[in-house]
């Protein structure tokens, strides 16, 4: 008597075409490819050519073809990333109308951020507005960027002492500089050493890091370092649109704070910081029109993930003295 189970091992065309054998490699091949795409691991051509069974040296071939050429292999896409020691480095992620990354969960899809509970003595949180769309047309799925503001951040006394140092190392700010090297970019002068203050605020920031995991909608990581840079914008100073994790040695940044002070009464306007939500396009994220307005707040912090794009508008201070700048204190927490 034939079996079923024999019929079909009998007559299956799968069976004949694919053996377990070759079934069992692909699978394999797959939760590579897939673990890879989740670990955002970079791998050189070579790598990448043993992985997909491809032929690095057509790989190679296309990407002189196309810089950073970008080519889909199933339920993935792969990117070349640049170079690292003369070699080739691809990403691979999963195909952009299933953004891994941008996995949010539903409630992080609500503009507002929950209110801070009472158990955060003298700190506030400010509620974000509604998202404004500089117009109604817009295309593509918009991922709202999460933030929140905590008000009241430093004790009085801790804000006068910052005040009073800040004022003593005027001498010491420098013009700064962006990796792109466009000198217009970026109308800024920073303080890069400022240890008392600057261990203050991160260790601050280390308190309430489960507090941003959560309000970022963010897996839990044990940060590998932190930075932090002093910044005044005086008068005409402004930092075009930027995310803070763009180039490779700054990839691993994964949320950053910027703490606001200046003196009273303020003597500057301007310098909103606008937090642009996201679209995907071609697997990156590139800024949604919509937008946040976040407010220099004396004495604030702005938290969000380093990835959103976001911009400073200029800031006006008619004085044009050194004190009546807007100060801010940007830090950024590595993976
Ligand atoms: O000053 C701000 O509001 C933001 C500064 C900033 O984006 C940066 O330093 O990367
Ligand atoms: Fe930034």
């Amino acid at each position: 008597m034939v079996t079923k189970e024999k019929a079909i091992q009998k007559s299956s065309p799968i069976k004949q075409k694919f053996s377990p054998i070759k079934i069992d490699a692909l699978l394999k091949r797959l939760d590579l490819v897939k673990h890879l795409a989740e670990s955002d691991y970079w791998i050189t051509t070579e790598e990448l050519g043993a992985l997909l069974d491809f032929d690095a040296s057509l790989l190679e071939w296309l990407n002189q073809q196309e810089p950073l050429y970008s080519f889909s292999w199933r339920n993935f896409i792969v990117t070349q990333q640049g170079y690292q020691n003369h070699a080739r480095m691809w990403a691979i992620a999963d195909q952009p109308q299933k953004p891994r990354q941008v996995s949010i969960a539903p409630e992080r899809k609500q503009p507002l951020i929950q209110p801070v509970s009472n158990s955060e003595a003298g700190r506030i949180a400010i509620v974000p507005e509604p998202l404004k769309l500089k117009s109604e047309k817009d295309e593509g799925e918009v991922f709202p960027s999460s933030y929140f503001v905590l008000e009241n951040f430093l004790s009085p006394q801790e804000l006068t002492r910052f005040l009073q140092y800040t004022q003593s190392q005027a001498a010491k700010f420098v013009p700064a500089t962006i990796s792109t090297q466009d000198v217009d970019y970026r109308r800024t002068k920073v303080l890069h050493d400022f240890p008392e203050f600057s261990q203050l605020l991160i260790n601050r920031m280390m308190a309430i890091a489960p507090q941003v995991v959560s309000r970022l909608g963010i897996q839990n990581f044990t940060p590998s370092s932190i930075e932090a840079q002093l910044t005044m914008n005086n008068d005409g100073n402004y930092y075009k649109i930027h995310n803070d994790n763009g180039s490779s040695d700054t990839a691993n940044r994964v949320w950053t704070f910027v703490y606001y002070f200046h003196r009273e009464p303020k003597a500057f306007t301007g310098g909103e910081l606008l937090l642009y939500d996201s679209k995907i396009e071609n697997n990156f994220y590139v800024a949604a029109k919509s937008y946040k307005t976040i407010q220099p707040k004396n004495n604030s912090v702005a938290v969000f993930l380093s990835r959103c794009l976001h911009e400073v508008l200029p800031v006006s201070c008619p004085s044009k003295q050194f004190l009546d700048s807007r100060f801010a204190v940007t830090g950024w927490v590595r993976n």
